[in-house]
């Protein structure tokens, strides 16, 4: 398959690096300072794009692929606010676009258990819950789009929670789950749920060793669609 990388930092080459070990060719690298000189007919070569840039710029290369008839494989976070456009586009282009704000199969059965448990403390108001992530210090967005996933896989499930808030210090009301968002060192990535009670608390925990589970689920995805148009995310190629 021929595939296009919008975006080499990190994720970019740890993803060259399994598609090119699975016999996937690389076409095309986009960067910030190539970005300009790259034509249409560069990435219209491609199968599918797989794209980790940005929040300021994602949404710009979704366009971008939609015009050209690529599907794309996105995992770039910060940018949820134009969802509703991105999926206008989307359609109006008969576009193919896959998104996960973590594609890593771990935190994708994560998310699965973090509802369940929701479902059932939902029935024990003595128990407050409050997540936290840890993720290196070159992040750029905060919360992770992982933490706001489980954020709303929380008021999704859980009748005493009506919205999330990034944790500052000030008081928060009853109903708002607080999400608590610490950069350290090189962490590829920590989420951490806590159901707490005056007597005892309930955790549930996801550690990413490396980045290497994130890749292998982005090239998944990727073959996943290839010649595909519509919407997609990690429970349709996970089948849960
Ligand atoms: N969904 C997931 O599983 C997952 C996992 C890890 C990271 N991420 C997200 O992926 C994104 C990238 O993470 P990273 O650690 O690789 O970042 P990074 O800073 O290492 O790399 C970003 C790359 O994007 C490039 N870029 C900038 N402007 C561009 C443009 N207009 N077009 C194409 N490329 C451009 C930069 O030159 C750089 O190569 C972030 O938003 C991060 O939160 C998601
Ligand atoms: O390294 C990052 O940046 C990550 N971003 C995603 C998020 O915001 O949830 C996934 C984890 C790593």
């Amino acid at each position: 398959m021929k595939i296009a990388l919008l975006g080499y930092g990190r994720m970019g080459k740890a993803i060259e690096k399994i598609a090119l070990e699975k016999g996937h060719t690389i076409v095309l690298r986009v960067e910030e300072n190539n970005r300009a000189q790259c034509r249409d007919e560069q990435l219209a070569a491609a199968d599918v794009a797989i794209e980790f840039s940005a929040p300021a710029v994602a949404v710009g290369n979704y366009r971008w692929c939609f015009e050209n008839g690529v599907p794309v494989v996105s995992g770039t976070t910060g940018w949820l606010e134009k969802w509703e456009e991105v999926m206008a586009y989307c359609q109006e282009k008969q576009g193919g676009f896959f998104y996960a704000s973590n594609f890593s199969v771990g935190v994708n059965l994560f998310f699965h258990l973090n509802q369940y448990l929701a479902k059932i403390m939902g029935k024990f108001s003595d128990y407050k819950v409050y997540i936290e992530e840890t993720h290196h210090i070159h992040k750029l967005d905060k919360p992770s789009g992982t933490a706001i996933t489980l954020a709303q896989g929380i008021l999704d499930n859980h009748p005493g929670y009506k919205r999330w808030q990034l944790v500052h210090e000030a008081e928060m009301a009853e109903d708002v789950l607080p999400v608590k968002a610490k950069r350290e060192g090189e962490v590829p990535g920590i989420h951490v749920i806590t159901y707490k009670s005056g007597v005892d608390e309930i955790e549930i925990r996801h550690s990413a060793f490396s980045r290497e589970g994130f890749a292998q689920g982005a090239v998944f995805a990727a073959e996943f669609m290839k010649g595909k148009r519509g919407v997609f995310g990690m429970d349709d190629l996970l089948s849960i």
